[in-house]
């Protein structure tokens, strides 16, 4: 395995030319920067190099390459390029490939291993958070709220603060509900509103982190060696500590938080040393008595877990006495607790980092093809059963969903009830998974890929020939090189997906195209989870929080277009706004099981709630 072939073997990739040291840097157009890899794709092949401010980067254009690279040479090719600023800390996603992230890894599979159909907690998570979402937007969106709520929603703090814009608040609504989920499952933590400051504490840990690992931003991510320089010529080491700091802290607070409520030794131990901050926050146990009490009162959670049974994890020695400096003590094997508190960190920002993303796609893809919602509607009717009154179909919604041949149907006297859909209703609803599938092909939320870096030099020859491949001889791979899966170039492939730009959820619907596409997890199918090692280990989880939200949201009302307002919005802004559909205001839909507590009566028709939103995603500028 550490062999490294000779230099001499390989030929070097094709790729654009660029000028010295600034390589291509200045040959990416401002707006849409990813669109000028599948340009460049399309003339030198599915592997090809750039370079930039002397890095090299070879980007991947094709799932072939990416499995035989990513995946089957995933012992070399698994690696995280080192961000300089982010250097103190242990974030799972930019983590360096060796023991760490395998200790990480294996807890953060523990924790995901939780989120599953048969869990309560999970289930639990789940719905009380969605529930609390649609409460959100009923109560901040109505145009009349006064007249219209006669039930009091359970949210009582759900309007916004006067000072938010409404344009962007249905982006926190939508942040709320992805960390309240991932919140109460890891420490227990429920959120109750999307404007609390835990909540926007998280939203902006994730912000800076995304900041801090820019190139651009700080030069010393492209030249480590600036780290030498004096901190009065290096002001992004201030700036930099200090986000770090304040995330330390929050992560240590929530994490040995629960410990200490359990009255756990290790996490006792480990709030009287403390941090460099001098403090965790943690409750301190009282006394005894006290300890059991709150021991019984802890609420389930991955931490509570952990705490239950530290040893499992952690050597048995550091149990009693947790070492003073976090991350150096640990062995190959043994996760220490700064480790566990910084794998639930991660589960946090890195669910923040692409999903609300995802369902805000999700929503301008319901906005923009409300053929699509209305399918979603008839399919959750056939599934969770239709309301009485709710005979007539939206207009354009009269098409019939396909029922999934593998999934059993609930009784008839269930269909008669009509309730909200849940998570058990997931392998029958395939025509939202297929939406949801289409939407991260559509527009991709990370469309430039997540890079990998390879560790040793390699050789290796596309089985494809490519346009550039002239002789059999393997490409040089060079050790240190930056590997971009380019996720745009992988959705725009016209042989997999005819028609690349429509948004056409039928491909992965269709058994001759897909087989079995609703039953493969949905990293399998769609690409935008990468690939490897490295693959996110959160895909399941994201998809139930973003099939559940869309579900429950289409259940309620229509997402539809807000006339334009003249000289606002343009090129990369979308208006919403979502109206009681017909069924509603004739008391339809409100009949639902499970929305009845949080719905209001006599919601009036005509203009109903109204939201208009900001750009959506960080990926909607597309032309
Ligand atoms: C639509 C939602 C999501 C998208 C599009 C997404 C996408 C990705 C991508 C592209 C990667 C990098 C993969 C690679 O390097 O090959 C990744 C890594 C990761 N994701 Fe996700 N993710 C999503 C949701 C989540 C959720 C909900 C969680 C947590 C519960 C999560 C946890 C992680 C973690 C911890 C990593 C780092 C894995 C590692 O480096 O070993 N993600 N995700």
């Amino acid at each position: 395995r550490k062999f490294q072939p000779p230099r001499s073997q390989g030929n070097p990739l094709p790729g654009p030319a660029g000028l010295p040291i600034i390589g291509n840097a200045f040959q990416f157009p401002k707006k849409n920067p990813w669109k000028q890899l599948k340009v460049w794709a399309d003339e030198y092949g599915p592997i090809y190099r750039i370079s930039a401010l002397g890095k090299t980067f070879i980007v991947l254009g094709s799932e072939e390459v990416c499995n035989d690279l990513l995946r089957a040479r995933g012992d070399i090719y698994s690696d995280r390029h080192y961000i300089t600023v982010l250097r103190d800390e242990i974030h799972l996603p930019i983590i360096k490939y060796g023991d760490t992230w395998r200790r990480q890894r294996k807890f953060f599979h523990f924790a995901q291993l939780q989120s599953h159909a048969s869990n309560p907690h999970y289930i639990a998570a789940l719905n009380q958070n969605v529930r609390r979402t649609l409460d959100e937007f009923l109560a901040t969106y109505s145009t009349t709220p006064s007249q219209t709520t006669t039930t009091t929603p359970s949210t009582a703090t759900a309007a916004p603060p006067p000072t938010l814009d409404l344009k962007t608040y249905w982006h926190h609504i939508l942040e709320a509900y992805i960390c309240g989920v991932v919140s109460q499952l890891a420490y227990g933590y429920e959120v109750k509103s999307s404007s609390e400051k835990y909540v926007r504490d998280w939203v902006g840990f994730y912000n800076e982190f995304e900041k801090a690992a820019e190139p651009a931003r700080y030069a010393v991510n492209a030249c480590p060696w600036l780290r030498f320089v004096p901190r009065w010529l290096g002001p992004w080491k201030e700036s930099g500590k200090e986000y770090l700091r304040r995330e330390r802290e929050m992560i240590h607070r929530m994490f040995f938080g629960v410990g200490e409520r359990m009255g756990s030794a290790l996490a006792a131990e480990r709030n009287v040393k403390g941090e460099e901050s001098g403090s965790n926050g943690a409750v301190s146990l009282k006394n005894d008595s006290e300890g059991k009490k709150t021991k019984q009162e802890e609420p389930w959670s991955i931490s509570k877990l952990y705490f239950l049974n530290p040893s499992k994890w952690t050597n048995t020695s550091s149990t009693t006495s947790p070492p003073s400096s976090p991350s150096t003590t640990a062995t190959s094997t043994s996760l220490t607790p700064h480790e566990a508190a910084y794998t639930l960190g991660a589960y946090i920002e890195a669910s923040m980092a692409g999903t609300p993303a995802a369902l805000k796609l999700l929503f301008q893809a319901m906005l923009w093809y409300p053929e699509w919602q209305s399918r979603i509607y008839e399919e959750i009717c056939q599934v969770c059963g239709r309301v009485s009154s709710d005979t007539t179909q939206r207009e354009t919604g009269s098409e019939q969903s396909p029922q999934h041949p593998s999934s059993p149907g609930r009784g008839d006297e269930e269909k008669k009830k009509p309730r909200m859909p849940d998570l058990s209703d997931m392998p029958r609803l395939p025509i939202i998974r297929a939406v949801l599938k289409e939407t991260l092909r559509w527009r991709p939320t990370l469309p430039g890929g997540f890079p990998h870096r390879l560790t040793r030099d390699d050789l290796y020859t596309p089985a494809t020939p490519t346009t550039t491949t002239t002789t059999k001889t393997p490409y040089l791979l060079k050790k240190g090189s930056l590997l971009l899966w380019h996720h745009y170039t992988l959705t725009r492939n016209a042989v997999t997906y005819p028609s690349p730009e429509a948004f056409n959820p039928t491909r992965f619907l269709s058994p001759t195209l897909y087989p079995q596409t609703t039953r493969l997890p949905l990293s399998l199918v769609v690409r935008a989870f990468g690939f490897g090692r490295r693959v996110c280990p959160g895909t399941r989880m994201a998809e139930d929080m973003m099939v559940l939200c869309v579900a429950w949201v289409v259940c309620a009302a229509e997402i539809g277009r807000k006339e334009k307002t003249r000289g606002r919005g343009g090129r990369g802004w979308m208006h919403l706004s979502m109206c009681p559909g017909r069924n509603m205001t004739r008391g339809g839909r409100r009949d639902r099981a499970g929305l009845s507590s949080c719905w209001w009566s006599g919601a009036g028709g005509g203009g109903g709630w109204s939201w208009r939103g900001e750009r959506v995603g960080t990926s909607t500028t597309f032309s």
